[in-house]
Order: C-alpha cells, then sequence, then structure tokens
C-alpha cells in the first residue's frame, strides 16, 4: 500500500505556490486528504504562511534553508515519514520543490529502502513562466548547471503548466510551447493564468483511502517516461543552484518604505534579482504588505501578518555586503 506522491517544479517565481494553493483546495473538494512538504531556499517561510492563512489545518512539514537537491536531500526522508505516520493517514503526498531544484533528486530519495515500499511517484508537475523561459538559457549561460537543472524540470515532467500567458503574446506563447515540445513531446502542455488548469488532468484516478481500503495512484495517463528517465539519467546528476543565493534583510517594523523606490532597488540590479518576498509596510501604511516579486515584476498584496517584518531577496551572483550598504542607502 503506497502513498502516491505529486511533486511540483518550476523555475523561482514561475507560480508553484499559486498552483499548490489551487490544487490544494480542489483535491480537498475530491475527499482526498493531502499533505504537503515544502521547501524554501530562504529561512523565513512565506509560502508556508501562505498556504496555512488559505488552508487551516493542513498538514505541512517544511524544509527551510536550502534546497532538496543538496544541503537537505538528507532530511526529505525524514520529513516524508513524519507526514505518512499521520493519523488519519494521508491520501497523497504533495511535495513544492525549490525553483533551483532539480525533481529528479526527490525522486531518487523515494527509492531510499526507508520509503520505497510506503510511496510511489505519481505525477511530476512542472510550472512555467512563460514571459521568461526562454530568456533563462540565455541569461544563465555561464551556469551550466542551472541551464541542466532548468532543462531537466520541463524534460522529466509529467505535464508542464504554461503559467502566465496573460503577459504574453500569441507568438511569444508559440515559441515557449516548441521550447517545451522540444525538450519533451509526451507531456501534456497546459497553458494557464494563475496556473488555473482542469484539475481532472492532474487529479485523475486519485481515490480517498477510506473509500477504496488501498491507495490508488492515478492510472498514469500521463506517459511512463518520466520515471523511465530518472533511471537512466542516474550518477549523471549536476547540482543545481551554485550561483544562486538567498539574503534575508530583517526590517524594523517602524521603518515603512515607499513602494516605488523598493521596485527600482529590485530591478535594477542588472536583473541579478530574480526573486523576492517577505512582508514589510509601504508608504507609510501600518500594516505589512505581502511583497512579491518575480520575473522583473513586483506586486504587493494585503496580509493579517502581524509577525517581524523583512525581505528575503533571492538572485544570481548577488554582491551580498553591496546589496545590504544599497538596501540601507537606497530604501
Ligand atoms: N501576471 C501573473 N502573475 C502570476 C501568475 N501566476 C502567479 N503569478 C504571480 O507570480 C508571483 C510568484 O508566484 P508564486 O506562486 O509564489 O511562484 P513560486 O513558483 O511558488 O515562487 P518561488 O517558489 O518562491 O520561487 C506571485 O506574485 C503570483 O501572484 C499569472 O498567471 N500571471
Amino acid at each position: 500500500m503506497k502513498t502516491p506522491v505529486l511533486i511540483i517544479s518550476g523555475f523561482l517565481g514561475s507560480g508553484k505556490t499559486t498552483l499548490l494553493l489551487q490544487l490544494l483546495s480542489d483535491i480537498r473538494q475530491r475527499g482526498l486528504k493531502p499533505a504537503i512538504l515544502m521547501n524554501e531556499l530562504g529561512r523565513q517561510d512565506v509560502d508556508g504562511l501562505i498556504l496555512t492563512q488559505a488552508l487551516d489545518g493542513l498538514p505541512l512539514e517544511k524544509l527551510l534553508d536550502g534546497c532538496i537537491c543538496c544541503s537537505k536531500k538528507s532530511e526529505i526522508s525524514g520529513a516524508l515519514q513524519h507526514l505518512l505516520a499521520l493519523r488519519p493517514a494521508p491520501d497523497l503526498l504533495v511535495i513544492e520543490l525549490t525553483g533551483v531544484a532539480n525533481p529528479e533528486e526527490v525522486v531518487d530519495a523515494m527509492a531510499d529502502p526507508s520509503l520505497r515500499d510506503s510511496v510511489i511517484l505519481d505525477k511530476i508537475i512542472t510550472v512555467l513562466d512563460a514571459e521568461h523561459a526562454l530568456d533563462y538559457n540565455s541569461i544563465f549561460s555561464t551556469d551550466k548547471e542551472l541551464v541542466h537543472t532548468l532543462r531537466r524540470q520541463i524534460d522529466v515532467a509529467d505535464a508542464v503548466i504554461i503559467n502566465k500567458t496573460d503577459l504574453v503574446d500569441s507568438s511569444h506563447l508559440a515559441k515557449v510551447t516548441k521550447l517545451v515540445e522540444k525538450h519533451n513531446p509526451f507531456a501534456p502542455r497546459l497553458p494557464a493564468v494563475n496556473a488555473k488548469v482542469d484539475f481532472d488532468l492532474l487529479l485523475h484516478g486519485l481515490q480517498p483511502l477510506r473509500q477504496t481500503g488501498n491507495l490508488a495512484p492515478t492510472s498514469r495517463r500521463f506517459p511512463e517516461h518520466a520515471s523511465h528517465r530518472h533511471e537512466h539519467e542516474h550518477g549523471h546528476r549536476h547540482k543545481s543552484h551554485s550561483r544562486i543565493q538567498s539574503i534575508f534583510i530583517p526590517i524594523p517594523e517602524q521603518a515603512s518604505f515607499s513602494e516605488k523606490k523598493l521596485e527600482k532597488f529590485l530591478k535594477h540590479r542588472e536583473g541579478r534579482v530574480l526573486r523576492a518576498k517577505g512582508y514589510l509596510s509601504l508608504d507609510g501604511s501600518p500594516h505589512a504588505s505581502l511583497i512579491q516579486f518575480a520575473g522583473k515584476r513586483m506586486r504587493k498584496e494585503t496580509s493579517p501578518y502581524d509577525g517581524p517584518h523583512y525581505l528575503v531577496v533571492i538572485g544570481y551572483e548577488l554582491d551580498e555586503a553591496r546589496l545590504l550598504e544599497e538596501w540601507r542607502s537606497v530604501c
């Protein structure tokens, strides 16, 4: 009796958490009990908090401040075993990876003797940012490991969600679709805005434990190619994010920032800031806003958050000392 595992992968800011929120809500409406493992590069758990606020009472394990594909790899087994031991037992485990993780690393970890009789890979879903997917190959051309990881996220997917189609025109979308097709002709390509897709395609065949007495993985509507390739590629693994850093900026609660200045600070770093998120006060507001910077676009969202203010900046070859110095002078 093995518990199916759904892996959500995709580069920084592509829309993985946006997908996860909707997927979990849909999974619950189907009478299934999901449990979640989230991995964040930073030590602050922004996404976990968003999930907990949206879907209270959800069993959630977090691996923070490192990536499952390297420093946190040894912790996957313990975290999954903890979720599997929950009562009532989860019908399904959903894993959201960091943006720079190769999903094959998790599949490897699932083959560990401590897990292999308890879990079975159901699907790898990769989320792509339609606006920036084409640029990443050239931006990271000097970092072969990262380019390799981004390709593997597409190569091994059972479904690719081409997200953020609201930000591109049809000819750009056709190019992205072609890129995905070139690397993975087997996986369905699902264009989406805010990761809204037909969840039947992703959840087809999953049954609640209490109805079946057994945990049936999906009938793998998507082909088996991904798992085959995981095996073939074994032994050629690359670590994925040698030059990606996560910088934590603590912010005094009384401090408030100009939205415009903040956006300029994040954008004007030769494109090296790939992602930023956190909670801080903007333009004199007494409440912290959730700040989301992804794909060179900044969004602020109202939030009930009332903890310490901070910003996590994730980027490529960032000079931490310089960034912090400029932060102090600019913001
Ligand atoms: N315009 C637009 N924005 C989107 C879409 N989907 C997600 N976003 C926004 O993109 C930002 C990043 O989305 P997330 O779901 O947090 O992305 P992620 O892949 O989980 O990010 P990390 O794991 O932190 O790298 C958020 O501000 C989302 O609201 C979309 O289809 N269109």
